[in-house]
């Protein structure tokens, strides 16, 4: 459920009267989503978003996110666009939380990922990496190399219940990992969350999906470009059973390519990339997994998973694993 602060009908309607939208006619909660409040929005002028932001989020980085979807979609990427009020304010308070409204993006995301979905997601990876150049504020990625080791540190105390000897394995691989890290690899502004349930596909005349829309982008920061597409390569590229599919992998890296061909330096460091990236989501899931009170309003997702995907990329011998 992703509907942690109710609005009611008086709040919506003070809280519109804020924005030339026209007049409301439809309003319900999406129950999709882990971090935020999200509902849609149905008026005279059109269908939108409103996110209330939960504590998760950092009040003081919204205006980063929402300056960055504005640039982003001011550059013609198909992600969410924050709408301002007549104050010429996007970022604004309702029900006692920071709040946003954002154009809504057609699409479905794709439960069960396909080659065919593979090509059009590196493309748009691209085309976002592409888009965000002149975006010259910088975040810092608070989930990068530099916070593994504190994270791993908070993981400690329960991580083995998850499984005997888990903790001194991360740290075998998180001290490789930071031996191993490029360190000057082209930079930009990165998505850092483009899993599945954060790229909209349509159908073409062709029948072959295309991409409708990129959302969430409350984890994006600055780093290396490449970072993102290893983060792709782990959320996209691995069967139900975590073998790793080479042709789902060739056809991502091939979409990428066609838009921003990567450097040599680049491919060559695929591998550690997808080591790091790995640990990225098997640290956050597993301090979420042991410190989540029964009944909080988060839902836990499997750390082991990516401890598979770990491992595989440890064995890998050469960018050749990953179809090139
Ligand atoms: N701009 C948008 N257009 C259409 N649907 C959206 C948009 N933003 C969010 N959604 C819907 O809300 C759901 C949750 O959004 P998401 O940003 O992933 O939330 P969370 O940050 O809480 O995980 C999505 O799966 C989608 O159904
Ligand atoms: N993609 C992360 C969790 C973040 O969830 P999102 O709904 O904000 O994309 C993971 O799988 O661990």
């Amino acid at each position: 459920m992703a509907v942690y602060t109710e609005v009611s009908d008086e709040a919506l309607r003070a809280f519109l009267s804020g924005y030339d939208l026209g007049e409301l006619t439809a309003f319900r909660g999406i129950a999709e989503g882990v971090e935020n409040s999200n509902y849609a929005l149905k008026t005279t002028g059109g269908d939108f978003i409103l996110t209330l932001y939960e504590r998760r989020v950092d009040p003081a980085e919204l205006p980063w996110f929402l300056g960055l979807m504005r640039h982003l979609a001011a550059r013609g990427l198909a992600c969410p666009e924050p709408v301002a009020g007549r104050d010429g304010e996007a970022l604004r308070e309702l029900a006692g939380r920071p709040a946003a409204i954002c154009t809504f993006l057609p699409g479905v995301w794709p439960r069960r990922p396909s080659v065919a979905h593979c090509g059009p997601l590196g493309a748009a990876l691209a085309a976002l990496h592409a888009a965000g150049e002149g975006f010259a504020a910088e975040r810092p990625n608070a989930l990068g190399p530099a916070g593994w080791a504190p994270l791993l540190e908070r993981c400690r105390p329960n991580g083995d219940t998850v499984q005997p000897g888990l903790i001194a394995e991360l740290e075998g691989h998180l001290g490789a990992i930071l031996r191993d890290w490029p360190r000057d690899l082209p930079r930009g502004q990165i998505h850092a969350d483009l899993f599945p349930d954060n790229v909209f596909f349509l159908e073409g005349v062709d029948r072959k999906p295309r991409v409708s829309g990129l959302i969430d982008f409350y984890f994006a920061c600055t780093d290396i470009l490449a970072l993102d597409i290893a983060i792709c390569l782990n959320a996209w590229c691995f069967e139900q059973d975590l073998s790793f599919n080479v042709t789902k992998a060739r056809a991502l890296l091939a979409g990428y390519n066609a838009a921003r061909p990567l450097s040599p330096a680049e491919m060559e460091a695929l591998p550690v990339l997808c080591r790091g990236a790995a640990m990225r989501f098997l640290l956050t899931r597993l301090y979420d997994w042991t410190n989540t009170p029964p009944g909080a309003l988060v839902t836990r997702k499997d750390p082991l998973e990516y401890l598979r995907r770990l491992r595989f990329h440890a064995g890998a011998t050469g960018v050749s694993a990953y179809g090139v």
